[in-house]
């Protein structure tokens, strides 16, 4: 029997996991996909808000703010790469302006001190590249860029190594409340599980989840965005993320730096079915008109990829946290769109708070996990390591010597050390965005195959059977012909 079951490994799933491993508790997570982090969160403008956008009052307000606060610290106990760039929401009319006042205001009333209003030689002196018509901005100085996948990966590893269990290829089909035992039973596509307490963090079947158990207090009506990112030769075109003035549809097409110094442009905003991730033509015209309006002179012909991520948005309009009343011991953590990776620190301490409430119910309570160790060690790029580090690692491990990703200069030591570590790789896209080949110009043209040969060595399988990314991805189908007695596979 677990103590806490929580159904989806996303960022609040993984934030919540690794939030409960500093206690006592036998806490499982439940993932369908065949790794974590293949949900919203690997598919999003990765800024950490600085929380001026929601309205005062909201629970996405109040999480917005302490989650940014919590960042830094985070961050820097998981070896994250997050970076202070700060925000401008940019005004070229004085409808504009007047945007900028209001969200100052709001900002102001939800806490959020580090902002404001300046005009447009200021704009334009800390953003050279700015569109040159612009008149005014809103400048937050506490928000940043995250690297969503590695936040994600690294909440998990961190949960795990804190004795978290990860289930994955998990997909939870029922779930039956026992009363007279004071338990759940939780039918997966594997196994039924048994849980005292469930916490329902699956994104954006979230609403599906909670009807299992007769919950229908909200449903997520799903919101499609698109995206282009462009070579890090783009990057330098701007340094601050910049919004334009926010529309009732969110907060627009936004232009940022990455933490890795591409270039991001996005996101346009489409109701779709739940898994939709395709891109169109249309949209992505969206992309490029509305980047362009930030910094006129992009250079689209840079684009490396487009993809697309899908918000959870609520019927509601905030977030849904809550203990569920019609099923003890269930708490939703629901409707979570943005800015939920901002808020997902915050959401966690929420959370803790609510499931130490039901605890309480109970007459239990959550007791230190006194093996707590909240640091996870650096996978820092060999290509970033002192002269000093570099010698050490690699009389070590010689594979440290072999370059695989050109592009992004990767060796093969670090994709082995990206599978082998608590929640390792298991897919190309899962190496992909541990450690990044196939992120650069040629997009794993060329380090491609070389990445699927080291998966398939690794996890003693066949190159035949090693996915892309999600279940039935596979990259190979068969051997076609022989060269010179070598079988050659596509
Ligand atoms: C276009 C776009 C831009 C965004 N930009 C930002 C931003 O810049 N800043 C910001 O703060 N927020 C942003 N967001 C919001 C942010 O990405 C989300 O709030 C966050 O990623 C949600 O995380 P999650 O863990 O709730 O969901 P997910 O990452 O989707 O995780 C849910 C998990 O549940 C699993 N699951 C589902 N059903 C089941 C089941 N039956 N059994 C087992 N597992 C299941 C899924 O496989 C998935 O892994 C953006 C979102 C979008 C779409
Ligand atoms: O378009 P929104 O309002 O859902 O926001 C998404 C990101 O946070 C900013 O691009
Ligand atoms: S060699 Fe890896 S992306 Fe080009």
């Amino acid at each position: 029997m677990f103590d806490v079951a929580i159904i989806g490994a996303g960022i609040v799933g993984s934030a919540i996991a690794r939030q409960l491993s500093k206690y006592d508790l036998k806490t499982v997570v439940l993932e369908k996909g065949v790794e974590v982090c293949q949900g919203t969160t690997k598919a999003n403008s990765a800024i950490v808000h600085g929380g001026f956008d929601a309205k005062e009052g909201t629970l996405k307000a109040k999480l917005n703010v302490l989650g940014c606060k919590m960042y830094p610290s985070i961050c820097e106990e998981l070896s994250v790469e997050y970076k202070n760039n700060g925000s401008l929401v940019l005004a070229f009319n004085e409808n504009d302006m007047e945007h900028i006042h209001e969200l100052y205001e709001r900002g102001l009333k939800n806490g959020v001190n580090e902002i404001e209003i300046i005009d447009g030689e200021k704009v334009k002196e800390i953003e050279p590249n700015v569109n040159e018509e612009v008149i005014g901005a809103l400048w937050c100085k506490s928000s940043g860029i995250v690297c969503p996948f590695n936040f994600n990966i690294a909440l998990m590893e961190n949960a795990i190594t804190n004795g978290v269990e990860l289930k994955l290829e998990s997909e939870v089909l029922n779930i039956k409340r026992i009363e007279e035992e004071n338990y759940f039973k939780i039918k997966t596509n594997k196994e039924n599980i048994k849980s005292k307490y469930i916490i329902n963090a699956a994104g954006v079947y979230s609403d599906k989840i909670n009807n299992l158990i007769g919950g229908n207090e909200f449903y997520i009506i799903p919101r499609k965005g698109e995206y282009k990112i462009l070579d890090k030769s783009e990057g330098r075109k701007a340094s601050h993320t910049l919004f334009t003035s926010p529309t009732e549809k969110g907060k627009g097409v936004l232009v940022t730096q990455t933490v890795h110094g591409n270039l991001l442009v996005g996101p346009n905003a489409q109701v779709v079915e739940k898994d939709d991730i395709t891109t169109s033509k249309s949209g992505l015209k969206k992309i490029t008109d509305g980047g362009r309006k930030s910094i006129s002179n992009i250079d689209f012909s840079k684009t490396i990829t487009s993809f697309a991520g899908v918000r959870a948005t609520p019927n509601t309009g905030d977030f849904m946290i809550f203990k569920s009343k019609v099923a003890k011991g269930f708490i939703n953590v629901a409707g979570i769109e943005s800015p939920g990776l901002a808020s997902a620190p915050a959401i966690a301490l929420y959370v803790e708070d609510l499931l130490k409430e039901v605890m309480n119910e109970d007459n239990e309570e959550l007791e230190l996990n006194k093996k707590f160790n909240p640091i996870r060690p650096k996978n820092k790029p060999f290509m970033e390591m002192s002269l000093v580090d570099q010698k050490e690692i690699l009389s070590k491990d010689k594979r440290y010597k072999t370059i695989i990703c050109r592009c992004e200069n990767i060796t093969e030591g670090e994709i082995v050390d990206a599978i082998n570590r608590p929640c390792g790789a298991r897919t190309v896209d899962g190496v992909k965005r541990r450690v990044r080949p196939g992120m650069g110009r040629c997009q794993g043209g060329f380090c491609g195959p070389k990445v699927v040969e080291i998966i398939a060595r690794e996890l003693n399988i066949a190159p035949e059977e090693v996915l892309k990314d999600y279940e039935n991805s596979k990259m190979l189908v068969g051997k076609v012909k022989e060269v010179r007695g070598e079988t050659v596979e596509i």
